[in-house]
């Protein structure tokens, strides 16, 4: 072991600093800190030189310069290896730093609490501890680097055998420059605010994980879960999990389009899902009944699927659950009596969402090869059109009851989609079909008789009259879609010859 190394210890978290330090004097390393951090480490009787000793300057500005100095920076940046390095160094009475310990003003615990000031979020920008970091993970061929305290035990197990081996300094820089992007990544997200871009330039979001995955959608894929850590609205990926295995990833996409779907219902309302479309949706004025119905939409395909509810579930309904074999619950609340029973099955996943949020869905990102598509999460409702009936017939009330139970499915239905529904709840769905036509077959045949009398939903205008003969045929009295084809008068008047009502809403919801 060498005598006479250098540590610079900066660090805004001071869990473990002082055992670590301890240690670090007992390898031989002459440890110099920033103001706080050394208070901590003397009182605890650690020797320690300031950084103002070494720059001779003082820190200044509340703190806003205290490393910021080339003694410290040539100190961090200089190629050991590299004669006229050492040489400027020594002409210049400047020491080598070793080792580099510096974790950053907690700029993004600070704005994700309620009610904090420009000024408090500004102050807690650190930047002499990215400069530092960044620095000495440039240099990790001859600087070691930390930014975590979960790294000081495996770094002094390398000191205690002698050093500390460069593949494991570059892993170290890696993380340095993950971590100092994330930092910025929040910053950028702070200031982004101000400007209210939705497409800005350079998209720049930073991720935290919650999960590494089993595997993808697939078991030769790899994947992984993340989470917005700033993210304020209703949210799958904050969720908690009170029981059952891990969740796969498609688990969670289905997870998701049940709870988005859910979100849509202010009564009681309950979704099942498989392959990320309902299967299921039913409403009423308790949740028992809700639930009842959407398992009567479809009693076959709800089998192994996901269900969420937007209320808390009680005993009774999940006794009713109970009794098929579901992959997920999502519900804001369970009941004590819903979790002593759900409980028993102990694979049976059960998500805790708190549902009581803004909604805040923001915006939706895609993957393509080489690229990301962003774009708003569709929250539109029919609240937010002017609908019309252009037929001559109006819907009955129970008619636009129907109605407006598909137009919420259909939405969240994968394109090209066609909802049947009546009674409130859905009894056929048509999803991702390549003809619209295809899609209707597909609901009116799951639907059976039960489209007698029954509303359609299509999410993308008609472009000829052929689904309004089909419908016809099915015994569909009435339909909603956005309208806007040229051919729009050639399935109005299909519709008026034989007596469905049809509504307009100027706004179409295709999901791809
Ligand atoms: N301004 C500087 O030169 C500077 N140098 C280090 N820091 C930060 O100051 C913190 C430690 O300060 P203290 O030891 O005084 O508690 C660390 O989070 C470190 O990243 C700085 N603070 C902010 O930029």
């Amino acid at each position: 072991m060498s005598q006479h190394k250098r540590a610079l210890l900066s660090v805004s978290n001071k869990e473990g600093i002082v055992a670590f330090a301890k240690q670090l004097v007992e390898q031989g390393y002459e440890l110099v800190s920033t103001g706080g951090t050394k208070r901590k480490l003397e009182e605890a009787g650690v020797p320690v030189a300031s950084v103002s000793d070494i720059t001779q300057f003082p820190e200044i500005l509340q703190g806003r310069v205290k490393t910021l100095h080339p003694h410290i920076h040539a100190g961090l940046l200089a190629q050991q290896d590299k004669e006229d390095h050492v040489k400027q160094l020594e002409d210049l009475g400047i020491n080598g730093i070793e080792l580099v310990v510096v974790n950053l003003y907690p700029f993004k615990e600070t704005i994700a609490k309620d009610g904090i000031t420009e000024e408090e979020a500004i102050e807690n920008i650190d930047i002499g501890g990215p400069t530092m970091l960044r620095a000495a993970a440039k240099n990790f061929q001859h600087v070691t680097v930390v930014v975590e305290p979960d790294h000081y035990e495996e770094v002094l197990s390398y000191i205690k055998e002698g050093e500390v081996p460069v593949t494991y300094r570059k892993q170290l820089a890696a993380r340095v420059f993950q971590h100092t992007a994330s930092y910025d990544a929040h910053i950028a997200g702070y200031f982004a605010e101000a400007v209210e871009d939705s497409a800005p330039e350079q998209y720049t979001r930073t991720y935290e994980r919650v999960q590494s995955l089993r595997y993808g959608e697939n078991p030769h894929q790899q994947a992984a879960f993340y989470q917005d850590p700033l993210y304020k609205g209703i949210s799958l990926a904050h969720a908690s999990q009170l029981n059952g295995k891990e969740l796969s990833y498609n688990n969670i996409q289905d997870a998701n389009a049940a709870l988005s779907m859910v979100l849509d219902f202010t009564e009681p309302a309950a979704i099942a899902v498989k392959h990320m479309n309902p299967c299921g949706v039913g409403t009423a004025d308790s949740l028992f009944g809700a639930y009842e119905r959407a398992y009567a939409a479809d009693p076959v395909s709800i089998f192994g699927g996901i269900v969420a509810v937007n209320r808390e579930l009680d005993g009774n309904t999940a006794e009713k659950m109970k009794e098929i074999f579901l992959e997920i619950i999502i519900a804001p609340s369970f009941s004590k009596e819903a979790l002593d029973i759900l409980t028993t099955k102990k694979n049976l996943r059960l998500l805790q969402v708190d549902m009581t949020k803004e909604q805040g869905a923001g915006q939706q990102l895609t993957s393509v090869r080489g690229g990301l598509l962003v774009q708003d999460v569709d929250e539109a409702s029919l609240e937010d059109v002017t609908t019309s009936v252009p037929t001559d017939r109006e819907p009955t009330e129970q008619e636009w009851q129907d109605l407006k139970l598909a137009w919420k499915v259909v939405k969240h239905v994968k394109s090209n989609a066609i909802v049947v529904a009546k009674g409130q709840q859905t009894v056929g769905v048509g999803a991702g079909q390549m003809n619209r036509v295809g899609a209707a077959k597909i609901a009116f045949e799951q639907a059976s008789d039960h489209s007698h009398g029954a509303a359609l939903a299509s999410d993308a205008f008609f472009p000829m009259p052929d689904t309004v003969e089909e419908a016809a045929k099915a015994g569909i009295t009435a339909i909603i879609q956005p309208g806007g084809s040229k051919r729009d008068q050639d399935s109005i008047d299909a519709c008026n010859e034989h007596g469905i009502t049809m509504v307009f809403t100027g706004m179409r919801h295709f999901k791809h």
